[in-house]
């Protein structure tokens, strides 16, 4: 058996008008792939197909050699999505958010370990306030935090770096290197080059 995540011949319309078609590729543990491309090719598309979240138009996409379904719980848990809005209620605190995450995940939420993860990604001052008051960068730091929190094995990332300041940004690198280095499989949308290892696909646009 294959493990990891395969793409073959994959293609998607919006609006009756082609985003992308004819994406190849195979994923084992440790790997990454970066997609890039201008605004509008279709990498915020792509990456919705591969979580699920839409269903491809042409083509098959597998994890473990098993085709995904949409909405497939084995699939879904296997998978952590970030996308542009982070999955973050703005009503809750971060702390309050990862707890809740954690739940929905079916892991016991540990407060210590979620102040350690906030605090490592340099929100020790801000994890009580409701995350509605938080800047973009801060609310992106609350959503890979999560990611630090909740192991899965294949992370499918929109633009993670948008809004972080260096540092932040360094951390996630840190992070996704560690993710890897572990086994885990990613696939993220960057206009910034991420690190030298790594395959590219590039959407064009
Ligand atoms: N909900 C939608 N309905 C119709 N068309 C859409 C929708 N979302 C995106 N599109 C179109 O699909 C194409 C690809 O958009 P997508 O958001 O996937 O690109 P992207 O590469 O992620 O862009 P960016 O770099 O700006 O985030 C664009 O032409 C866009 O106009």
């Amino acid at each position: 058996m294959e493990s990891g995540l395969s793409a073959r011949g994959l293609g998607f319309s919006r609006a009756g008008r082609p985003v992308f078609s004819g994406i190849d590729f195979k994923l084992g543990p440790g790997e990454l792939l970066q997609v890039t491309g201008a605004n509008g090719s279709g990498k915020t598309s792509l990456l919705r197909v591969l979580s699920g979240l839409l269903p491809p138009e042409e083509g098959e996409l597998r994890w473990h050699d098993r085709p995904v379904r949409s909405g497939e719980s084995g699939y879904l848990q296997s998978m952590a999505y970030v996308g542009h809005t982070d999955g973050i209620d703005p009503d809750l605190s971060a702390t309050e958010n990862l707890q809740f995450a954690m739940r929905v995940a079916g892991d016991t939420p540990s407060v210590e370990r979620i102040e350690a993860a906030l605090a490592s990604l340099g929100m020790a001052k801000a994890m009580h306030a409701p995350v509605r008051t938080l800047s973009q960068g801060q609310r992106r730091r609350v959503a890979l935090a999560r990611l630090a929190l909740l192991p899965r094995a294949l992370w499918l990332l929109d633009e993670p770096l948008t809004s972080l300041d260096g540092h932040a940004g360094e951390c996630f690198r840190e992070q996704l290197d560690a993710h890897l280095r572990a086994g885990g499989i990613a696939v993220v949308a960057t206009h910034q080059p991420l690190a030298a290892r790594g395959r590219a696909l590039n959407l064009g646009g």
